[in-house]
């Protein structure tokens, strides 16, 4: 199978011709060569393919909300080529054949390469150490461990998994959130407007409290923290005084991520009371949403990552407070991400290439992704019409779920082909 790419701005630079062959990219410049499929890129932008360092796909156990196969189409609509499969299924990925099983599902699907996150804890329950030893020595080759949804709120566990997962090259992802001073109720960042509202409190600090701890804590075992769904400004000035140490001192690590919605939406959502908008950590005020912006462009924040966290109908149709956290996102990153950050002037095309493929790959560990595009490196490739605007509708998702907070609104920035090793997965 052949496929040549014509007139192509690679990652927004000069254009180029991009010849694929059995999956691999062969040769760039300007091309007289055919190939079974040409595709006309001029004007568009190529980029490597997206890399998704936080996805929820709720199976095995939630499959009514989204499954392997289903979230994969989202994806590669998305422009992605791989995801992280977070842990907190039912049954767990706390397990060397849980893990083995998000994989195989994944391959079975084949739109994108599915890399199960092991859970840090059995069960997400915060106490005992799951078989992380054994989900990284199997066919899945963990090396990103998280309880998401959940705090490893315990420090000693935390230590210990953090110098547990150092003799492999693991990562722990850290879901920040102090249950002391933002318990599960909290919903609402704490400020004016939760008291208005009459919404449970979750305030900054119980972030902040979480991400100061575990850089203390990666620096003391000489191991690697990621910091997930980073939203608060404190937070972002955390990381960065925790980066600065970790390269002078060269034996530890910190990495963090941001969601594309909490670099655009922010706390007055809630005003309406749509739990649409009900996500964890909260939507937060416009002084952290501008934060998280100049976080990512300076390169605290490593990683845009979705945070995809699909929910059936009849766990986000309820009273507030009562309905459950999380929203969609596969679909829509990259065009938010080019309309915030690319039109805002933050990032170039470059650098949107840097934190949703070349970042998220590198701290994941992923082989063959976020790679240059050159010659002799697997076709994983996603082509974005950069000029496009559309409207978001959530009717048009490939995902099973609907809890789509972008609905209705206009994006500039549209993902119109995706290939994995050279086969295409997406065209829109
Ligand atoms: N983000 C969310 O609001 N929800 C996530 C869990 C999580 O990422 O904390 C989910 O699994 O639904
Ligand atoms: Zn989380
Ligand atoms: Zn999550």
């Amino acid at each position: 199978m052949s496929l040549l790419i014509k007139g192509a701005r690679l990652l927004g630079g000069k254009a180029a011709d991009v010849y694929v062959e059995d999956g691999l990219i062969r040769e760039i410049g300007s091309l007289s060569t055919t190939a079974e499929e040409t595709v006309d890129a001029d004007g568009l932008v190529l980029l490597p393919g997206l890399v998704d360092l936080h996805t929820h796909l709720r199976e095995p156990g939630r499959e009514d909300a989204e499954t392997v196969l289903s979230g994969s189409r989202a994806a590669a609509a998305g422009g992605y080529t791989s995801v992280l499969a977070m842990a907190n299924t039912s049954p767990v990925t706390d397990t060397a054949e849980a893990a083995e099983r998000v994989l195989d599902l994944g391959r079975s699907a084949g739109l994108v390469d599915v890399q199960p996150v092991g859970a840090v804890t059995r069960g997400l329950v915060g106490e005992e150490l799951a078989e992380l030893g054994l989900m990284a020595r199997s066919r899945a080759r963990v090396r990103v461990f998280s309880d998401d949804g959940r705090c490893v709120a315990d420090a000693r566990v935390m230590r210990r998994a953090l110098e547990y997962v150092k003799a492999f090259g693991g990562v722990i992802s850290q879901h920040s959130q102090d249950p002391a001073l933002a318990p599960h109720a909290a919903c609402c960042h704490e400020g004016r407007l939760s008291g208005e509202l009459g919404l449970p409190g979750w305030p900054s600090v119980a972030e902040e409290v979480i991400v100061a701890r575990d850089v203390m804590l990666a620096r003391h075992t000489g191991s690697r923290v990621h910091v997930a769904h980073v939203s608060t400004a404190g937070s972002v000035e955390l990381v960065r005084w925790a980066k600065a140490q970790a390269e002078r001192d060269g034996m530890w690590a910190v990495t963090a991520e941001v969601t594309p919605h909490h670099l655009l939406l922010t706390t007055d959502l809630l005003t309406g009371y749509d739990p649409t908008f009900k996500v964890n950590p909260p939507l937060r005020p416009a002084e952290d949403v501008e934060a998280l912006r100049a976080g990512l462009a300076d390169g605290t924040i490593d990683a845009v990552a979705t945070d995809h966290a699909p929910h059936a109908r009849h766990d986000k149709e309820h009273a507030f407070v009562d309905a459950a956290f999380g929203m969609l996102g596969l679909e829509t990153a990259l065009s938010v991400v080019a309309t915030v950050m690319v039109e805002g002037g933050l990032l170039d095309w470059a650098g949107v290439a840097r934190v949703m493929s070349v970042n998220p790959a590198g701290i994941a560990g992923l082989d063959g992704h976020g790679r240059a595009l050159v010659a002799g490196e697997p076709a994983n490739l996603t082509l974005v019409d950069p000029a496009a605007s559309y409207v978001v509708d959530r009717a048009a998702s490939l995902s099973l779920s609907r809890n789509n907070p972008w609905h209705g609104r206009t994006v500039t920035g549209q993902v119109v082909g995706t290939w994995l090793r050279g086969t295409r997965t997406f065209s829109a």
